[in-house]
């Protein structure tokens, strides 16, 4: 492997490079009768949520964050040579069920009239049913489910969220198989930058792969040092792809991981991965939703280690305080509550994504600006935080952390 380009090795080193992807006409395509299945609970105002994510570019940016955009980067790989251009459409025709037949054929002529710039814009976009005219004879697309979709291809609306296709994990990634098909092709980009653009061809390890049937998505997957790591057991990621991971991180002596913290939450879409109740803001810091544990505080835990013979080694806990200080080796910890604990307050908070931190630096974070108690409260605990505009991005359910790749972070 050459040299890294990819370095994360915490969750709260300095952050020197992100990846991105600023919203775009995909937003344009959540209706009413689409927006549960595309995993919206409201319809953003495209304009508003652009001014809002530049925003949010340019705090990165001014603190000296190098913001690369995910759609650059799939450009870059479409303008390398017209064979991978043509790979990756067939890829994505037949991931959308057109493998032959009229409607892949209307498709790929349809998208091959578009510049590299406006294909990238397209497929993340979607395609709708009326964009096209021509003789549709596949019954799949007439008759059944399918002929109700308002797309020919579905818009990728939640791709903004770069934090969940894939997981930077220290000089490696994950490449992962999404839950619901609404996100699932979100990954193929990844797949197609990680193995043909020219800044990662060659130099990223892939701890895993796209090709893995048990779901995995990156808001549940946190870098708590070199060495452990903490994963939700969630909505979105399975017992199994952790357990999977676990063993390949651990008999792959690039990989420097050695624990990995299984924590279940609570299954729903306010909470779908674990960092919307639960972020790491400085070396003994942490944000966390009160809600995620039972009467008497506890939760289910598994501190999951290297066995004999590539076995693995599980211990069960339940108090995340007493497990967080036992594997990061801390005397104490500060766990501040989204909302201050107040019910009503921290389950508002919550829902648009109040801890949901992004670190910039060891008590240093991003956050959105309408959680104000939850930021008064990080202040007051002696965070540095940076509020960015939020009224239209949040309605995708993912605040900063959501939003961003890290790609690199200074080690500690
Ligand atoms: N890491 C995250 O928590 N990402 C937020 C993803 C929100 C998106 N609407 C989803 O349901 O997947």
């Amino acid at each position: 492997m050459k040299k890294p380009v990819i370095n994360v090795n915490s969750e709260i080193g300095t952050l020197k490079s992100v990846l991105l992807k600023r919203p775009g006409e995909e937003i344009e395509n959540i209706t009413p009768d689409t927006m549960t299945r595309l995993l919206f609970d409201d319809i953003p105002y495209l304009k508003i949520a652009q001014e809002e994510h530049d925003f949010f570019a340019k705090v990165l940016n001014d603190n000296g964050v190098e913001v690369v955009y995910l759609e650059d980067l799939v450009e870059d790989v479409f303008n390398l040579a017209s064979d991978i251009k043509l790979e990756f459409i067939e890829r994505f025709l037949s991931e959308s069920g057109y493998d032959l037949g009229t409607t892949h054929d209307a498709l790929l002529a349809y998208l091959d009239d578009f510049t590299n710039d406006q294909l990238v814009a397209k497929l993340y976009g979607g395609i709708r049913r009326n964009e096209l005219d021509f003789i549709n004879d596949s019954l799949h697309d007439l008759a059944g489910r399918d002929a109700q979709n308002p797309y020919l291809l579905n818009p990728l609306p939640n791709a903004y969220f770069t934090r969940d296709p894939q997981a930077a994990i220290g000089n490696g990634i994950t490449i992962n198989r999404m839950t619901y098909s609404a996100r699932q092709p979100e990954s193929l980009f990844t797949e197609y930058v990680m193995r043909y653009h020219p800044r990662y061809t060659g130099k990223v390890n892939i701890w895993r792969n796209r090709n893995n049937m048990t779901r995995l998505e990156g808001g549940d997957q946190l870098v708590l040092n070199n060495h452990v790591l903490a994963i939700g057991v969630s909505q979105r990621t399975s017992s199994k792809s952790i357990e999977a991971l676990a063993r390949e991180l651990f008999a792959n002596t690039a990989a420097n991981f050695d624990t990995i913290v299984a924590i279940e939450i609570p299954h729903n879409h306010a909470m779908m991965h674990l960092d919307t109740v639960f972020t790491m803001i400085n070396h003994d810091q942490f944000s966390i939703f009160p809600g995620i544990m039972d009467e008497k505080g506890q939760m289910n835990i598994f501190i999951m280690t290297p066995g004999p013979d590539n076995t693995i080694k599980l211990s069960h806990r339940t108090d995340l305080m007493a497990t967080l200080k036992e594997v990061l080796k801390l005397p104490e910890l500060d766990l501040i509550q989204t909302g201050g604990g107040d019910k009503i307050i921290s389950q508002r908070e919550q829902w648009n994504d109040g801890s949901n931190t992004l670190a910039i630096a060891p008590g240093e974070v991003i956050t959105y600006d309408r959680n104000y108690v939850s930021n008064e409260l990080l202040r007051q605990h002696g965070i540095i935080v940076h509020e960015v505009r939020s009224s239209e991005l949040s309605r995708g359910r993912g605040g900063p952390r959501c939003m961003s790749q890290p790609l690199w972070r200074e080690d500690l």
